[in-house]
């Protein structure tokens, strides 16, 4: 089993635990109630100046273990929009990775930005429970979904005004993205089979994705020169955890990822 396919088992029985506590029907009766979303996409759609960056709060990784106790989500992510965050990601993945819908919840309440509900999405239970605590922007793997999956979640998530972070490792995974009608394609340089990453398959995909989708790095991003170089290679926005939740000053972080590059982004 892939550590992939082992995420997904525990974020299938954490999800009919929940589902027994709260109906699909009265997730979307919560969701239809819900403030209207955000739009993610205009806040990732590059402009002069930098680079957008996707600024996440992430406790713990199957990758490195621990890396922040976090002990207020929302501080940090207040932190994070202040130093220029254009989306505030949070992890709401419990068993591997420490979230919750509590920490959505408790960084919706205290930012303007559009959030990202970081998750492993297999049901469409999770796009409504995303909408339900205030998301604008869910995650779609593709390695995790079938194309007729991957098509109709879309389609939900746009039908309920969000947009979808549509993720990729390999080529046969752009094609898959471009070929649903994906809006924002990131290359994810950590292979979740294996957490090995390779900076380098970013260069290799990022040319793949046509104008018109922004061009998303994930993962990996260490420093400014890593921010520069997927600049360089055609980012037009970073996702960026471990790098942001170790440091100690989160805000000056983000101010100077979301300049880098600023020279040629264009
Ligand atoms: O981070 C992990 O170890 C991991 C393992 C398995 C599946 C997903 C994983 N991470 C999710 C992410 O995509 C990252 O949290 C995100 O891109 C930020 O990465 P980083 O800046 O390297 O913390």
């Amino acid at each position: 089993m892939s550590v992939l396919d082992d995420i997904i088992a525990g974020v299938r029985e954490d999800l009919d635990v929940r589902r027994q506590k709260l109906s699909l029907d009265e997730v979307q009766t919560l969701a239809r109630q819900a403030p209207a979303p955000r739009d993610a996409l205009a806040a990732l759609t590059p402009r002069a100046g930098g680079v957008r960056v996707i600024a996440e709060v992430k406790r713990k990784s199957p990758s490195k273990g621990d890396l922040s106790a976090i002990q207020d989500p929302a501080e940090l992510a207040a932190a994070y929009e202040r130093g220029g965050a254009a989306v505030i990601s949070v992890l709401t993945e419990e068993r591997r990775f420490g979230g919750s819908l509590a920490d959505l919840d408790a960084v919706r309440a205290a930012v303007d930005l559009p959030l990202l509900r970081k998750d492993f999405t297999v049901d469409e239970y999770q796009i409504w429970e995303a909408r339900a605590h205030g998301a604008d922007l869910i995650l779609l793997i593709v390695a995790a979904l079938d194309d007729a999956t991957l098509d109709s979640f879309l389609k939900l998530t746009e039908r309920l005004g969000m947009h979808a972070l549509v993720e990729t490792h390999t080529p046969e995974e752009v094609e898959r993205a471009v070929a649903v009608g994906a809006r924002i394609i990131g290359v994810n340089v950590r292979n979740l089979k294996t957490l090995e990453i390779d900076r380098s398959v970013f260069a290799a995909l990022a040319g793949l994705i046509p104008a018109g989708a922004v061009v998303v790095a994930e993962s990996g991003v260490r420093d400014i020169a890593d921010v520069e170089t997927f600049v360089a290679d055609g980012a037009q926005a970073v996702l960026v955890g471990e790098a942001l939740v170790r440091h100690s000053n989160p805000e000056l972080t983000v101010g100077e990822f979301a300049r880098a590059g600023s020279a040629l982004h264009h």
